[in-house]
């Protein structure tokens, strides 16, 4: 099992969305952050305008995958959120060890 996190432009996020349930992500973590890459968000537009700013508004999206869908899962991601601009995002991949349903009790895989 894996974990993606992908940090993508706030309005991508339906996008992004919409096509991981198409995909058959059934679950999700999103969040509101803030951060810059290597523009140090200097040069991004967001809402328009030109950030002066260090920090730029994103969304973190965080899924736990099985390791055979972690490529398919990634690629889907890259198409819903890509503008072909700065700022696009990143996406990372780690390792996850356990998963627990608290409602059932059952683990790992079954759990996803
Ligand atoms: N090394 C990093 N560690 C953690 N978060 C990062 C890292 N790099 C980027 N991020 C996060 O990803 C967001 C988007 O990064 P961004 O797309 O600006 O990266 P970039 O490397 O500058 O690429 P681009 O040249 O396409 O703009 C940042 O606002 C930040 O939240």
């Amino acid at each position: 099992m894996k974990k993606i996190e992908a940090v993508i432009k706030p309005f991508k996020l339906e996008d992004v969305k919409d096509a991981l349930s198409q995909a058959g992500v059934t679950g999700m973590t999103v969040s509101d952050v803030k951060g810059y890459g290597r523009q140090q968000g200097h040069s991004e537009l967001y809402r328009g305008a030109e950030y002066v700013v260090d920090f730029l508004p994103k969304i973190k999206l965080e899924l736990i995958v099985a390791d055979e869908n972690v490529d398919s899962i990634i690629a889907v991601i890259i198409e819903a959120a890509k503008t072909g601009k700065i700022g696009d995002g990143k996406i990372f991949v780690s390792p996850v060890e356990k998963i627990i349903r608290i409602r059932t009790g059952e683990q790992d895989e079954e759990a996803i």
